[in-house]
């Protein structure tokens, strides 16, 4: 029987990928391989290659890798991937105790390390049979969350011998990441005041995709509607946005930083910016939200402008996670009770 020793049950956390180092040949790595993915840049490949290799690879990482730096933490790590590591480890003290079986839980990026190959290897060789993968972005979209199934999928057709794995869609309307995201706005306001509007700023992505059915931005307007109602805010309160757009063609609107130059322009002083699509803080919230959009804001005349932070590992968001896996975790438990 296979049945002698503790079962062991796996949890994936999987984010979207950071450079190793703050450097441009580290993060030259880190974007060839998230921008060769045809998940994320759709252009014919033989041509994208060649654009990216001529006119992206060559000039960009220098740029990119400075702007690295100025987020790098003094744990001499990036952002993303220190806070990966703080929601692995609170989310398995959160799971212990929660079944008799160990709970494992893992660190993964679709692009850059640890990959998710590694973390399924890993849970492999502790003996875990039975694995849930969580990809950590709140409202799927084929840019974001399918390179997660895309990664488990070239890992699984290079087993022999497969665990059971469920991976979970997203959770863009979950009560307890709306209570979890208006709590953290909430405090955020008891400590510092409150501002004239509340802008929900999610990343973006390019239209077309939106058009031939990504239900990623349908998914953002109902977290930041639901958030809004949570919070009790009218609607010349706050607005939704999308930020971080690549290359020329047209993206998912309104873009954060124009609106934010037309409520300068209209008189708008203080601005308050959320971003519900990221679940760590990373380049795009600590660098372009928190420096260069509110430089671009008091510049257009703004007044006031504060980044409240991503939920991090803030208890209540790994309370979230929990609820996330945890019924899962209680599925394989019940339905493998030759293990017990
Ligand atoms: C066509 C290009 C891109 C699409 C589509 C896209 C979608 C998308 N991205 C995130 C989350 C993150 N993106 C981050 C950085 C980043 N994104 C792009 C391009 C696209 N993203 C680039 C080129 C970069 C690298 C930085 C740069 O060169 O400007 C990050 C930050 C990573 C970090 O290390 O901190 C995150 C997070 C989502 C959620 C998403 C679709 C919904
Ligand atoms: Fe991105
Ligand atoms: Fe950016």
């Amino acid at each position: 029987m296979l049945g002698q020793k503790t079962p062991i049950l796996g949890v994936v956390l999987a984010n979207l990928g950071t450079p190793d180092e703050p450097t441009p040949q580290a993060v030259r790595r880190y974007l060839r391989q998230f921008l060769s993915d045809r998940r994320v840049i759709e252009i014919p490949p033989l041509l994208w290659q060649i654009i990216l290799n001529l006119f992206i690879l060559p000039f960009r990482p220098k740029r990119v890798a400075k702007l690295y730096a100025s987020i790098w933490q003094h744990q001499g790590d990036s952002p993303m991937r220190h806070i990966l590591k703080q929601q692995v480890s609170a989310l398995e003290q959160a799971l212990a105790g929660s079944l008799p079986a160990r709970i494992s839980v893992k660190a993964a990026m679709s692009y850059g390390n640890p990959s998710i190959a590694s973390a399924l290897n890993a849970l492999r060789q502790e003996g875990v049979d039975h694995i849930v993968v969580l990809p950590l972005f709140p409202q799927f979209s084929a840019t974001s969350s399918a390179p997660v199934y895309d990664a488990v999928q070239r890992w699984s057709s290079q087993q022999r011998n497969l665990p059971t794995l469920t991976i979970l869609k997203d959770y863009f309307a979950h009560p307890a990441y709306i209570t979890a995201l208006a709590n953290s706005i909430r405090r955020y306001r008891e400590q510092h005041g409150s501002a004239e509007k509340l802008l929900m700023s999610f990343h973006g992505i390019p239209q077309p995709y939106a058009d031939k059915g990504d239900p990623y931005p349908r998914r953002c307007r109902c977290t930041a509607a639901q958030v809004a109602q949570a919070l009790g805010l009218t609607e010349d309160q706050w607005a939704i946005s999308f930020q971080s757009r690549f290359g020329k063609q047209e993206w998912v609107k309104p873009y954060t930083d124009v609106l934010l130059s037309e409520w300068a322009k209209q008189g708008v002083q203080s601005v308050q910016i959320v971003s519900p699509a990221f679940s760590a803080d990373c380049l795009e919230t600590l660098e372009e939200l928190a420096e260069e959009n509110k430089a671009h804001f008091l510049h257009e005349g703004g007044k006031e402008y504060a980044y409240i932070p991503a939920l991090n590992d803030n208890p209540e968001h790994v309370a979230l996670l929990k609820a996330l896996v945890l019924p899962h975790l209680q599925a394989f438990w019940q339905t493998m009770p030759y293990y017990h």
